[in-house]
């Protein structure tokens, strides 16, 4: 099922309906309980548990009630209430019998001296940056409590659409994140605050959270159901023909390794067209040497192929090239040299073209900064500017496309390292080719191609290189897709 991308949700826009701040009471009393029962999975002994004044505090405090219930040692240091529901569940939790005590972070110090577990309630999406001075505080006491950290939504701190980590934010061990990701969770500094994160998908109604969806983020049975079926009678013929446009001397590694990549995600032929001599990494690669692109395109006149990945390593004539390649209107993957900004706009519905975040600020004319701070901004705007499909690059890579924005799971950092943009671009082109739709080809390549990393780094680890996860394709496949 596909999880989502949330943005902030303002709790208080609702509670003001009485219907509706019922449902969000249920939603509470479900939040927190799945925070006690996450709490479980953390040893024995007691549970510092601290609410700030907003609905994140409230879970807090609802926690605290069903770990009491449940029979453990409870200590609850909150702020005075802002919210509703945090005044009614600060009654609720003193009705069964616990006392709420001052947050400071002296007492935060004090009593998270004896304790197994601290749960931060502090701040959730309701946190608007900067940080005032009396959180800040308590903050940096939570990051000094010597005990694991459980964070409710996102570690407090945090800017739930931000990519990066302000300081102070709380360092957790764990999150649990309610109704969906935010992208703080899921991207940069800011993700990697949160620890392992799990999501408590809460039974609230569907608009709800629809409403802030930001984006998608399918699980592998959706995305294995995009994946080609091959009929028993297939041919390479059948299988698509993948022209693969670059190389230069001194970058003639990079076609190759696109090649091999389309190859690996099932093209029935792969051609590798180049001015300068490249490597036969595979001997089923069909390699052309041209004295020039015009006598390239003079030769290639005559034929027309499946998809065309072009640019990978192709130098100062990238975006000539790019450009003839475009006026043809077959399946376009361009990545790397093919990636300029005088391109924009000249591409058509069945290009894909796959920037890593500098290439993307050269497309942008902004920095690389700006774009990783605001990766599905980043994605939506590359989009814009350059029509048909966009993978914006990075772990993980995002997916925009007319119809919206789709976070790929999975990969490994293992796969910061070269050529991996290549091999990718090289399954794209062969997805394209065996007749998928680019925003499906793009949603599938990045999960086959991530999926394929998360293999080969189980051997490899962070030695991993381009070629191990090329290799890893066909078992990803199946992964995704089943044996068939
Ligand atoms: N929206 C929903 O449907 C649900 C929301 N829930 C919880 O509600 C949270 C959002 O609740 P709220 O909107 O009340 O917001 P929060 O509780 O995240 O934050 C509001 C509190 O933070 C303080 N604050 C904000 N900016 C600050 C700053 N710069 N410096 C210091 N203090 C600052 C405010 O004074 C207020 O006390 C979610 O993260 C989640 O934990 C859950 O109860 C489940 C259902
Ligand atoms: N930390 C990471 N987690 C997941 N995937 C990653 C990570 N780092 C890189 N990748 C993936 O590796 C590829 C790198 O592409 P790129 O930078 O274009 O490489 P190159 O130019 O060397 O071919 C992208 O598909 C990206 O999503």
């Amino acid at each position: 099922m596909t999880e989502l991308v949330l943005g902030p949700r303002e709790a208080g826009a609702v509670d003001a309906r009485l219907a509706q701040a019922a449902l969000l009471d249920l939603a509470m009393e479900e939040a927190g309980a799945a925070v006690a029962a996450a709490a479980r999975n953390y040893p024995d002994g007691p549970v510092l548990l601290l609410a700030g004044g907003g609905a994140n505090g409230g879970d807090a405090l609802v926690a605290a009630r069903h770990l009491h219930v449940q029979g453990r040692e409870v200590t609850v240091l909150a702020a005075p209430p802002t919210h509703e529901l945090a005044r009614l569940n600060r009654r609720r939790l003193r009705a069964v019998g616990v006392s709420i005590r001052f947050l400071t972070p002296e007492a935060v110090q004090r009593f998270a001296r004896g304790a197994a577990l601290l749960v931060d309630g502090l701040l959730g999406t309701g946190f608007r940056p900067p940080l005032r001075p009396p959180l800040a505080t308590l903050i940096e006491a939570v990051n000094a409590a010597g005990c694991p950290v459980l964070s409710i939504d996102l570690p407090s701190g945090l800017d739930a659409l931000s990519a990066e980590a302000p300081l102070p934010a709380v360092q957790a061990d764990s999150t649990v994140t309610l109704m969906g990701w935010k992208p703080a969770l899921l991207f940069g500094t800011a993700a990697a605050r949160a620890g392992r994160v799990t999501l408590a998908p809460l039974t609230v109604p569907p608009g709800w959270v629809h409403e802030a969806a930001l984006a998608g983020r399918p699980a592998d049975a959706e995305v294995g159901a995009l994946l080609p079926r091959r009929q028993p009678d297939a041919h390479k013929g059948t299988a698509g023909h993948v022209w693969v446009l670059g190389g230069h001397p001194g970058t003639t590694g990079a076609p190759a390794m696109t090649g091999v990549g389309a190859l690996r995600a099932g093209a029935g032929l792969v051609s590798v067209h180049s001015l300068a001599d490249i490597p036969l990494v595979m001997p089923e690669l069909m390699i052309r040497r041209h004295r020039s692109w015009a006598s390239a395109f003079s030769t290639m006149e005559s034929q027309r192929p499946d998809a065309v990945v072009v640019g990978m390593g192709l130098g100062p004539q990238a975006a000539e090239v790019a450009r003839r390649v475009l006026s043809w209107e077959v399946p376009t993957v361009l990545d790397a040299d093919a990636l300029q900004p005088e391109l924009a706009g000249l591409g058509h519905a069945s290009c894909l073209w796959t920037p890593h975040p500098g290439e993307a600020a050269r497309l942008l004319n902004t920095s690389t900064a700006e774009l990783t701070r605001h990766p599905l901004d980043a994605a939506r705007a590359l989009q814009q500017r350059l029509g048909g499909v966009v993978v914006f690059k990075g772990g993980p890579s995002v997916v925009a496309h007319e119809g919206g924005l789709s976070v790929a799971r999975g990969g490994h950092p293992g796969m910061a390292s070269a050529g991996m943009g290549d091999t990718l671009s090289g399954v794209l082109g062969a997805l394209l080719g065996q007749g998928l739709l680019p925003w499906a080809a793009a949603v599938a390549g990045v999960r086959l191609h991530a999926r394929a990393g998360e293999r080969a780094a189980a051997t490899h680890g962070y030695g991993l290189s381009a070629s191990d996860v090329a290799q890893e394709l066909g078992g990803a496949w199946r992964d995704l897709r089943g044996p068939s």
